[in-house]
Formats: structure tokens, sequence, C-alpha cells
């Protein structure tokens, strides 16, 4: 499984917000998308998982031909703002990240367990979901899609609204996960966080792809402009 670019340019209606887009997203690779607010990573993630139609150039998916489940049912997604559904509870919207990857409602039931514990929100467990805080909404999110077992996860700023405790212990899940060899590609402005669990770089500013290799060549790198400005992100986190 990979995620091959090739001179991709990202947008809306024919406007570029990032180009030059270069990289291989291979399996065990845990990759930290960086970039000030407004770069485009949200954008470039809704581009990856096809919500949003890409500008020019290429991009392609690869899956091992052995699996027989449909593409999309290998992926987790987690956007910036929640999808859910608002009219049931926790369980019953994580179970729906499971079952709607194809597992039977035995196997669901036991990941979806797993995953509320690893979020720390097995005991909100029976809440109707609009009656809980942005943080919660934004950690049942997560375990839904974690509750899908993914062969890659794409994760938009996962870690707003988890505190310091449960941030750490996604991440270690997630590192877990990429060791494992799942590809993780997720944006945050918690470079503390990133520098620590992930081992790619994928680093966007003006409207270009800046930097795509692993965190030891970008802090070797002769570029001095590039470290002051990604530096620099991490003082405004
Ligand atoms: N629907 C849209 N139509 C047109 N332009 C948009 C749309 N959504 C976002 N943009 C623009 O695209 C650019 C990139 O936005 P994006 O949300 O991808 O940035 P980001 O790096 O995720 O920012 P943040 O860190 O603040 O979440 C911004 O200039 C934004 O104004």
């Amino acid at each position: 499984m990979k995620i091959t670019t090739n001179q991709l340019a990202i947008g809306y209606d024919q406007t570029k917000v990032v180009t030059n887009l270069q990289f291989e997203l291979l399996e065990g690779d845990f990759i930290a998308l960086v970039g000030a607010n407004g770069a485009g990573k949200s954008t470039l993630l809704n581009s990856l998982i096809g919500i949003l139609p890409t500008v020019s150039g290429e991009l392609s998916w690869e899956f091992d031909t052995h699996q027989n489940r449909n593409p999309m049912t290998h992926v987790g997604f987690s956007p910036q703002s929640q999808l859910m559904d608002w009219y049931t509870t926790v369980y019953d919207n994580v179970m729906l990240g499971p079952l709607l990857a194809g597992f039977t409602k035995k196997t669901a039931q036991q990941k979806s367990e797993e995953a509320l514990k690893l979020l720390d929100i097995y005991q909100l467990r029976n809440n109707p979901v609009d009656h809980l805080s942005g943080g919660q909404q934004q950690r049942v999110q997560i375990a839904r899609e974690i509750a899908r077992d993914p062969d890659i996860y794409l994760l938009d700023e996962p870690t707003t609204g988890l505190d310091v405790e449960n941030a750490e212990s996604l991440f270690t899940f997630l590192n877990q996960k990429a060791k494992e060899g799942r590809i993780v590609l997720t944006s945050s402005h918690d470079l503390t966080l990133l520098d620590k669990y992930s081992d790619k770089i994928l680093f966007i500013d003006e409207g270009k792809q800046q930097f795509f290799g692993t965190i030891t060549d970008f802090i070797a790198d002769s570029n001095l402009n590039l470290r002051e400005k990604y530096l620099k992100e991490r003082e405004v986190k």
C-alpha cells in the first residue's frame, strides 16, 4: 500500500493553494503534516481522500490486491470539524466505523470498546453525542476511525481539545500502528508531540511543499530559513 504524488497541485475552483507536492507515503511511515494557519494542511488531507478534486498533477493510491475490501474501508479519516450522527450515542457513533468497514457485529463491538477505552470515553458511551463538549466529540470521531482498524490514518488536528495525557496516549498508539506497517499522516500544531512520535515531516509553506523527508534530515538541512520558519511555527502553537 502506498500513496504517491507527482507535481500535485491542490486548491479550490482552479485556485491553487499548494503546488509542487512530491511525496510518497509508505507502510511504516508516521508523517507530521506541518505548516502555519492557512498553509493548506486541511486542503491537502481533503484532496488525498478525494473530498476535493485535485487541481493538477498526479495522485495515486496503491492497495494490495489480495485484500478484497473496498479500498476506502482501509482509510481512517478524521476531519477538523466533527462529522457524526448527531441523533445517537457515543457508542453507536463509534460502532459505525467498524460496521461500515465490513466487520461483523461482534468484532465491531470489540474494536469499538477498545477504541473508547483508548480515547478515555468508555464511561460516556451511552451519552448522546450532541450533549458532549467539543473535545469529547473530537475523541468520539477519532475512536470511530481507530475502531475501523485502518491501514492508513489521515488525521486533521486530532489533538485539538485533547488534554496532554489523552494526546500522548493517542500518539503512542499511532506510533505503534506505524511500526506495525500502517501509514499515519497527521496535521497538528503541537510540534513537540510530532517531534516525539513521528519520523517524517511534510512541511508546506508559501503555497509550496518546502520539505519532505525524515526529521533527522530536516534538522540537518542546511536551509536555515526553512528551519527558522518551522521553529517560529512551534512558538505560535
Ligand atoms: N472552501 C474553500 N474555498 C476557497 N478557499 C478555501 C476554502 N477552504 C479553505 N480555503 C483557503 O485555502 C487555504 C488553506 O486553508 P486550509 O484550511 O487548508 O489551511 P490549514 O493549513 O489547514 O490551516 P489551519 O492550520 O488554520 O487549520 C486558506 O487560504 C483558506 O482560506
